[in-house]
């Protein structure tokens, strides 16, 4: 029999701030940063199937089957799947409408992962808790965690060690610079400083404002220019930042009605657009534990 779960979000993050504070054995950076979940993002629709075949029913762009991140994890879920239960066939089809720029540091490839693990928990009913999930989601991507974590989370270690954290209730405008940014070229920078002095939560908490700064910013300024001109241009409005590794830029106001009149103005060679803060993932009602 097949069952359905259409319309699943995969919601996008922003990086509010991003400390890189060292550098394990492994090459892979130490960081801190409080992850937003902010309601924009990619769609994604799933059927299971009876003859274990994994199936992307939508093409995505530059993105071969075999490494889209949504395919990965449903392969990596499939194996824990019939290891609990060998005598049953776990198949999928999965289509995405895919909303969010790749390369955009709005953890969109990561998003759609975690969304996938969720969901074919679920479907599937593979009983993983959310620690289970979140172990496996961190074999794809350091930023898989966070989406099934499920809350606005300050980050540590590689971004999988995290501790909910409250943020206030704002919108963003967000400029696509229109740049693919890789983040293995931003990380991998002999510019990038690594020393940042860790910080406390508590210095955080409350802050009105975004706190902090975002270390790959000056990396990813130098060597996608266009980066550079949509963050000065986004500054004249407040505490304008880039996310993630970018190219993505946001800013933070309080009252829709701000971020309404500085879309208005964006020059028309951007995308942009405004995101509200949320508090939870959607579809955190899908994982009990
Ligand atoms: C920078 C951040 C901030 O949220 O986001 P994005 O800009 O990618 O959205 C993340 O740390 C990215 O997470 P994610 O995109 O899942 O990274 P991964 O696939 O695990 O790693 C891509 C590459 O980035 C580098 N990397 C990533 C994370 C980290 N803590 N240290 C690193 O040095 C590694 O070189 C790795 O090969
Ligand atoms: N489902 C997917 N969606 C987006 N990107 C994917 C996906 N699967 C694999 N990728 C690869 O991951 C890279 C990073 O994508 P993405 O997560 O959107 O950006 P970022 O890590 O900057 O937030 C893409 O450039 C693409 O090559």
């Amino acid at each position: 029999m097949t069952l359905t779960l259409n319309n699943c979000p995969a919601p996008a993050k922003l990086n509010l701030f991003l400390h890189v504070t060292g550098r394990r054995a492994d090459g892979y950076h130490l960081l801190q940063s409080v992850f937003q979940l902010i309601d924009r993002g990619d769609v994604l629709h799933f059927a299971t199937r009876d003859d274990a075949h994994i199936r992307r029913s939508t093409e995505l762009a530059g993105v071969p089957e075999e490494s889209d991140l949504i395919v990965r994890a449903a392969k990596l879920l499939q194996t824990a799947a019939a290891q609990k239960n060998p005598n049953k066939n776990f198949g999928a089809d999965i289509a995405i409408e895919k909303n969010l720029p790749m390369g955009g540091g709005l953890g969109g490839g990561s998003s759609d992962a975690a969304t996938t693990l969720l969901a074919l928990n679920h479907l599937w009913q593979v009983g993983l808790t959310r620690a289970e999930l979140m172990a496996l989601g961190l074999q794809l991507g350091a930023d898989v965690p966070f989406f099934i974590f499920g809350q606005n989370a300050f980050a540590e270690g590689i971004g999988e060690a995290l501790v909910a954290v409250k943020t206030p209730d704002r919108w963003f405008v967000v400029i696509e610079p229109g740049v693919s940014v890789p983040t293995q070229k931003i990380f991998s920078s002999s510019e990038l400083t690594r020393d940042t002095k860790p910080v406390k939560i508590s210095d955080f908490s409350g802050a009105q404002d975004c706190f902090g700064k975002n270390d790959l910013q000056v990396v990813a300024e130098k060597l996608f220019p266009p980066v550079a001109e949509a963050i000065k241009w986004l500054r004249q409005y407040g505490d304008a930042r880039m996310t993630g590794s970018g190219a993505c830029v946001f800013c933070p106001f309080e009252q829709e009605q701000q971020a309404d009149a500085v879309l208005a103005t964006v020059p028309t060679h951007w995308k942009a657009w405004k995101a509200k803060a949320i508090k939870h993932h959607p579809l955190a009602y899908l994982q009990q534990s």
